[in-house]
């Protein structure tokens, strides 16, 4: 079997179209223009593309993109007190605080003061708990890119087995409740999982996301199963260049699946799609307007 590619930078792309078309809309009809704020702490070469990125595809989209870059030495009263503004500024819908945090900020913290009206990134214990119980929330923007490109391979998910490996908040815990939304038989499997091997094996939807290079090979996969892959993993190349990988070995599960996303080009431009369509949603939700459809799970 050859796998089908999930293209995620393509599908990313026309998530951005409609955002667009929703934000012009609002301009429009309510005189209303979404406000993104991202806030980075020190510089981490790969937070600060990321960051990059999420500015200029927020301002592409027709939005109002604030970037609050702070230095790595920050303390965190000062932190919290830039939150607190952008949590009181009614031209801010969405706020990002990007991760990781340099390590003297205490992160759980830092996500709590986020108005969760605001949260974006759906970190907040209060989406945390809304999203576990069924309810309206914001959804965490990793976890909500691959919920849309299964349910644009797949279709309905009910009654499908999935194995979703790595428990982190960000993703493995948001990606298990989402799954378990649509009525697939959800397992969460991690380091400590016996025959984690055989477990994988059963499962029609795999979403590996443990940030360990190439560690599911497609021995683990069953035939026809769609492989999400999470991981982003710089690895060294050849003649001493660096690569990005993924957490499953592309070629012998591509070899195996019916389905597969790639390293790069697959959640990751999602990602932050998904980040503008949550702030757009953040948009209507804050103003009483009828959210758009499709933005979100
Ligand atoms: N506050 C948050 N922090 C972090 C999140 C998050 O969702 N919220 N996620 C990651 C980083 N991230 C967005 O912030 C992110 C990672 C990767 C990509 C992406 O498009 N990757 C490309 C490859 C890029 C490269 O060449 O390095 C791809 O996979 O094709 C976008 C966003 C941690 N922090």
């Amino acid at each position: 079997m050859v796998a089908t590619i999930i293209d995620g930078k393509a599908f990313a792309a026309e998530i951005r179209e409609d955002v667009a078309r929703h934000v012009a809309r609002l301009s429009e009809e309510h005189g209303i223009v979404p406000g993104l704020a991202v806030v980075l702490v020190g510089e981490d070469p790969a937070s600060q593309v990321y960051v990059r990125s999420k500015g200029k595809q927020t301002v592409e989209a027709g939005m109002a993109s604030f970037e609050h870059k702070l230095p790595p030495e920050t303390d965190e009263a000062t932190l919290l007190g830039l939150i607190e503004q952008l949590n009181n500024d009614p031209k801010v819908h969405g706020i990002l605080v990007q991760l990781p945090l340099p390590g003297h900020l205490d992160e759980d913290l830092v996500i709590n003061s986020v108005d969760p009206a605001k949260d974006v990134d759906g970190f907040h214990i209060s989406n945390v708990g809304l999203l576990g119980t069924g309810q309206k929330s914001m959804v965490p923007c990793t976890p909500l890119g691959c919920l849309m490109m299964l349910r644009k391979h797949h279709g309905s998910l009910s009654g499908l087995d999935a194995v979703v490996i790595g428990r982190s908040n960000i993703v493995g815990k948001p990606m298990a409740q989402l799954l378990l939304g649509d009525s697939c038989t959800v397992t969460i499997a991690h380091s400590r999982t016996k025959d984690l091997p055989e477990v994988v094996r059963r499962a029609d939807i795999v979403v590996a996301a443990v940030g360990r290079p190439e560690m599911v090979p497609g021995d683990w996969i069953k035939p026809g199963a769609t492989v999400i892959d999470v991981g982003i993993n710089r690895i060294e190349g050849e003649a001493g260049k660096t690569r990005l990988v993924g957490d499953v070995d592309y070629e012998s599960c591509a070899a195996v699946a019916g389905a597969i996303t790639p390293v790069p080009g697959g959640v990751g431009p999602m990602t932050i799609a998904c980040l503008l369509a949550n702030t757009v949603t953040a948009c209507c939700r804050a103003h009483g307007l009828s959210e758009p459809e499709g933005l979100t799970a």
